[in-house]
Order: structure tokens, then sequence, then C-alpha cells
């Protein structure tokens, strides 16, 4: 079932101000969905026109099937939402904090208790459960903001770099809890600029710029859009024919090949030309390199 839909999205601000220009996407329930994108792209406002916060200018979406712009309500309570200033009380505890919050979505006192223990022991804040959140400090805080998102088991998380600010030890909590929600059937939709920890984290992709969808679906699919081949690396004494390489860092060269097959066939070439190979190693694309093909080719686009 997809979780989220988005049919042909529009939300203009001003004038000379576009900044969702007509998007369509559909979310399969249990994905981690990575919307990237640049500063300004318009990520936040199609998490604001998803969540009900803002009314589009033309399109439709629908969160579990519940209309975004007809039913806010039923779609905050299914919902967590983690931004960068969630808005929490400095003069409560962390478990008070949640507390309150697991009451304004209904929640019975003992029922919020129990699941804050457990959100926060899966966060590593047990021990300053009853600390003022005050005294936290900024990487607490962010991972406060976490357990109070999911107080109430939304059905989906809308995340907005999730792990900015994090020491390693905690962003790793934070992933692992991420990836457990989604196998339990959590929709999450996230929001970053780390392609890096993207490529880590999610299982499908959308490529935002100037509002404009560039390209969505999974790394192979996104692949198949730029080059699905292989660049292969190689430092050798002797320069493979037959093939367009460039040199890159240490004497090291570089060049696409469709197929791994074709390796065996080159080494054996230089080897016979008394070549003397010490490295040789082939990868995919990565999803940092398509993000930029794909914000080039974008960029061409909205100069022709
Ligand atoms: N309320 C508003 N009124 C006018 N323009 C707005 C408003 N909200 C956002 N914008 C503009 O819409 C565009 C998209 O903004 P948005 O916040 O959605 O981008 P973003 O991709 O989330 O950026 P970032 O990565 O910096 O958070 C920007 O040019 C922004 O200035």
């Amino acid at each position: 079932m997809n979780a989220i839909r988005i049919e042909h999205i529009r939300k203009v601000f001003s004038e000379h101000k576009v900044a969702v220009d007509d998007i369509s996407l559909q979310i399969e329930e249990g994905q981690i969905f990575g919307f990237l994108g640049p500063n300004g792209a318009g990520k936040t406002t199609m998490v604001k026109l998803l969540v009900g916060m803002l009314e589009p200018s033309a399109g439709s979406s629908s969160v579990m099937n519940i209309d975004s712009t007809k039913d806010g309500v039923s779609i905050h309570a299914i919902s967590g939402v983690l931004t960068e200033h969630a808005m929490m009380y400095d003069h409560l505890t962390a478990m008070d904090n949640l507390v309150f919050f697991g009451e304004v979505f209904g929640l019975e006192k003992e029922e919020s208790i129990a699941r804050g223990m457990k959100l926060l022991e899966e966060l590593d804040l047990l021990d300053a459960k009853d600390q003022k959140l005050g005294t936290y400090s900024t990487g607490m805080r962010q991972r406060l903001s976490l357990a109070r998102a999911l107080i109430h088991k939304p059905r989906v998380l809308f995340l907005d770099e999730p792990t900015s600010g994090l020491d390693p030890e905690s962003a790793l909590r934070v992933n692992q809890l991420i990836m457990k929600l989604a196998k339990q059937g959590v929709t999450i939709f996230l929001c970053t600029h780390q392609l890096r920890y993207a490529q880590e984290i999610c299982t499908s992709y959308g490529l935002i710029d100037h509002g404009k969808l560039l390209a969505s679906g999974t790394l192979e699919d996104l692949r198949k859009q730029i080059y699905d081949g292989y660049t292969v690396r190689m430092k050798t004494s002797v320069m493979p024919i037959h093939v367009d390489y460039v040199e890159v860092e240490d004497g090291q060269i570089e060049f696409k090949l469709d197929s791994e097959d074709r390796i065996a066939d080159i080494i054996r070439d230089i080897v016979q030309r008394n070549g003397n190979i010490t490295h040789v190693s082939s990868r995919k694309m990565s999803l940092e390199e398509i993000y930029f093909a794909l914000m080039k080719q974008g960029g061409m686009q909205d100069e022709s």
C-alpha cells in the first residue's frame, strides 16, 4: 500500500516564488524515503503540505489515505514530525515532556510513561530522564525530539536532518531506531543534504531542486537514468588500450565499463605487455555522483 501519495502538487508563495512545482510521487509503506535537495529546494514546504500545515496552490496529497488538506487532525494523529525547532519545555524533565506530549495525543499517563521509558532507553537517554530539558546538550535535546515525535506510535515519520549535530554513537542509535521502525512498517520521509548518510539508510529517493522533482526511485532506478555501469580504478605501470581513462590522484587512472567482465581482459593485456598492476577496484555510481549529475542536468535544462 502507498503510505504517501502526491498528485501534481504545487505551492506558489508569490509570483516569483514557486516553492513546489508540479510534483507527483508515491511512497510505499515501510520505505525510508530520502528527500534530497539543496537549501531552498522545497523539502520543508513539501512536508508542510503533506501534514496539512500549508494549503497547496494546486494538486493534492494524502498520508495513509487521509487527504492532507481536509483532515489535518487525523493526519496529525498518525504522523510524527521532527524538525530542527521541535517545541518542548525547558523547565520540565525529559519524561514530563514526553508525558505532556503523549497526553496531547490522547495517551493515558501510564501508557506515555511506559512508551517514554522504552524510547529513552533506545535513544540512550534513560539516565537523564529526570533531568530538566534546560540542562540537556544539543545532541540530547535532538534525541529527545525524536522520542517526542514517536510517543504516539505514528505510522508515518517526517524527519528533517535527524542526525545532524549528533556524535557518531548517538547518530548510530538514531539510525538503528529509524531502521527498526521501518521494519515494523512505519514509513519514514527523511529530508537531508547528507548524501552519504542517505545512501546508508534510505531505501528509495526523491531528488528535488528549485521545487521540481528531478528523479525518484531506488538507487538502481536512479543509476539507470544516469549511468548503470562500473567505474574502474587502477594503478598500473602500463596504460590499458581501448578504454578512455582519466588520471586521478595517487598516480591512479579511472575508466568506465558497462560490464565488470571486461576487467579480466584488460588486466591480461597489461600483464602481457609487461605492465605491473598494484591496484584494481570497481564500483557503481554513488548516490552523491548521481545527485550531482542530476542537478547538473536540471541546471542545463533551466538555462536552455
Ligand atoms: N512562507 C513562505 N513565504 C515565502 N516563501 C517561502 C515560504 N516558505 C518557504 N519559502 C521559500 O520557498 C523555497 C523553498 O523553501 P523550503 O524551506 O521548502 O526549502 P528546503 O528545501 O526545506 O530548504 P532547507 O534545506 O534550507 O531547509 C525557498 O526559496 C523559501 O525561501
